[in-house]
């Protein structure tokens, strides 16, 4: 980092100095077990010195003080074998321990491995709900369908937004809305996913992508149902309408030029990525689910940057971050594999450029 930030808090300014800051971690999947490997033997994963990373990440930015506002986990908080060794529950209250030593507030969201671990219902009523943090705006009746934080009604998708300063706004996205994951079979989004999911994955196994046209149609995947997607506009349609700058969060990244191979996407991500580009105000998208970390600026000046994880960093390395947040631009001061970045935002001119073309 060549930039030294100095500091003040509140709205955007206008001046050169940023405004607030924000954490980021991704793919932490703390299991109390040996190292492991990913699906093709390739990548160590430390699922016990997953714990050690977050604890000393969680003393890194306590030492930042007020200025850090909040630190975004961006899912797989515990890793799907605690499912299989009924150390669940256990595993999570050791990661929540280390987060509460945070002098900030966390905003969770939810991965693949939460829905290995953990029903939806439970989920709703557990600590991994922070839409309590919910900001409160009046929406069109598009978002009707949303539920609120204490609902547990069979189809509920896990979607909230946030605004931490004047002008600018927080989006987080439930990326296994459409799942079969967490899903109960009984539900019409379970049915409607797995008749999607085997459309386009004829394979046996739902997991493999061999042989797909769009092989990102596996099921440690998921999607955007329709009823989010139209919260999403609405949400959007405000922060435009009200000059808002707003970064977007969801586990899967949804542009394929921010992911190292065509498998780590949202199922529907074009529909996502349609109702951002149908927007002027989304400057950023950021996602975790990779492991590796990737990035792009799309063809409508929007940054995509999915987070290295945890769980595959080795002892001696690191993977999280601090976003400090300027009237102009995005500083991510990343530590161990994580690199810095500085995002510009795209001028509003550009992007109705982009939008005419
Ligand atoms: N290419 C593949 N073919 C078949 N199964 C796979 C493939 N890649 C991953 N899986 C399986 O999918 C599940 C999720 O994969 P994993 O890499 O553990 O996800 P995550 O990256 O979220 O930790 C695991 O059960 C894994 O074995």
């Amino acid at each position: 980092m060549d930039e030294t930030p100095t500091w003040t808090t509140g709205t955007l300014t206008g001046n050169s100095e940023p405004c607030f800051s924000f954490g980021v971690i991704a793919d932490i999947q703390y299991a109390d077990l040996e190292d492991g490997y990913n699906f093709w033997g390739s990548r160590r994963r430390y699922y016990r010195h997953s714990l050690h990373l977050l604890q000393s990440a969680v003393e890194e930015w306590n030492k930042e003080g007020n200025l850090l506002e909040f630190v975004l986990q961006l899912g797989d908080i515990i890793d799907g074998f605690n499912a299989q060794h009924k150390t669940s529950k256990n595993a999570l209250g050791r990661v929540m321990k280390e987060f509460k030593k945070l002098r900030a507030p966390v905003h969770h969201i939810w991965g693949n491995h939460e829905l290995y671990n953990f029903t939806r219902d439970y989920l709703t009523q557990s600590e991994l709900n922070t839409k309590s943090l919910e900001d409160h705006i009046f929406l069109g009746s598009a978002a009707k369908g949303q539920d609120s934080p204490g609902d547990a009604t069979a189809e509920h998708y896990y979607a909230y937004h946030f605004s931490p300063v004047t002008k600018f706004r927080f989006i987080l996205l439930d990326a296994y809305d459409l799942s079969v994951l967490g899903r109960d079979k009984s539900t019409q989004k379970y049915q409607d996913s797995l008749k999607l999911l085997k459309e386009k994955n004829p394979n046996e196994n739902l997991n493999s992508p061999t042989g797909l046209a769009e092989p990102h149609f596996v099921e440690f995947n998921g999607g955007f149902s329709q009823a989010q997607l139209d919260w999403f506009n609405e949400v959007l349609t405000f922060s435009d309408r009200n000059e808002e700058k707003v970064v977007v969060v969801g586990h899967i990244p949804i542009h394929p030029d921010s992911t190292d191979d065509s498998v780590c996407l949202a199922w529907n991500y074009k529909d996502a990525l349609s109702v951002i580009h149908s927007h002027q105000c989304v400057v950023c998208f950021l996602a975790g689910h990779l492991h590796d970390g990737g990035y792009c600026l799309d063809s409508h000046g929007v940054h995509h940057l999915t987070l290295e994880g945890i769980v595959e960093t080795p002892p001696g390395s690191h993977a999280f971050g601090t976003i400090h947040v300027y009237d102009n631009k995005l500083v991510l001061m990343g530590r161990g594999r994580i690199p810095d970045k500085v995002m510009y935002y795209t001028k509003y001119e550009d992007k109705c450029k982009y939008n005419c073309l």
